[in-house]
């Protein structure tokens, strides 16, 4: 049961690159907080998406971390994860690692956790894992 749920969980793990180009940078010269957020809870639902087959809405970010700046012209690769599978609920772990892009430079500079909430077609929450019975709540990953 438990390679069964790592092996959906490894399956899930998303990893989108995009470029930080100006139309997306403050007058700092560098990535716009809502916008930073903005890719993380896209990357967190494709995330926990993946991971269910579900229809999933947000119902909670949690801390998001923000610690180095995030400079126009850079690249950024957003990495979501799986950490916590409960009855209905999910949380997902973004991290946004920032890469120079005419060097190896690469190092972490945000990361934050989502919660989503599987819903059936009358918006009522829904089990995520009938069948295989994953451990309710069970802590996955903290990494
Ligand atoms: C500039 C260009 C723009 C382009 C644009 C592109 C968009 C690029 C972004 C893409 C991003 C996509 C993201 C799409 C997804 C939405 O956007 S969804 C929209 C925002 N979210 C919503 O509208 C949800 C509103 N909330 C609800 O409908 C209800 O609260 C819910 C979620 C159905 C839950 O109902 P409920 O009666 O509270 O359920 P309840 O049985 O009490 O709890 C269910 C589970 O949730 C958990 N839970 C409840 N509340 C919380 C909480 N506050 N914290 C943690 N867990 C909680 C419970 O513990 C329980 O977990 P389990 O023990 O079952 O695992």
């Amino acid at each position: 049961m438990t390679e069964l749920l790592d092996h959906k969980i490894a399956r899930a793990e998303t990893r989108v690159f995009k470029a930080v180009f100006p139309n997306t940078t403050n007058h700092y010269d560098t990535l716009f907080g809502g916008t930073t957020l903005h890719m993380m809870d896209e990357v967190a639902f494709i995330t926990a998406t993946r991971f269910s087959r579900l229809k999933m809405v947000t119902v909670s970010s949690d801390k998001v971390d923000f610690t180095h700046p995030i400079p126009g012209g850079s690249l950024v690769e957003l990495i979501g994860s799986v950490v916590r599978v409960g009855n209905t609920s999910l949380q997902v772990r973004v991290d946004l690692y920032v890469e120079q892009m005419y060097s190896e430079e690469r190092h972490k500079a945000v990361s934050g956790l989502f919660t989503f909430v599987a819903i059936d077609q009358d918006k009522r929450p829904v089990r995520i894992l009938q069948e295989h019975g994953a451990p309710s709540n069970s802590i996955l990953n903290n990494g």
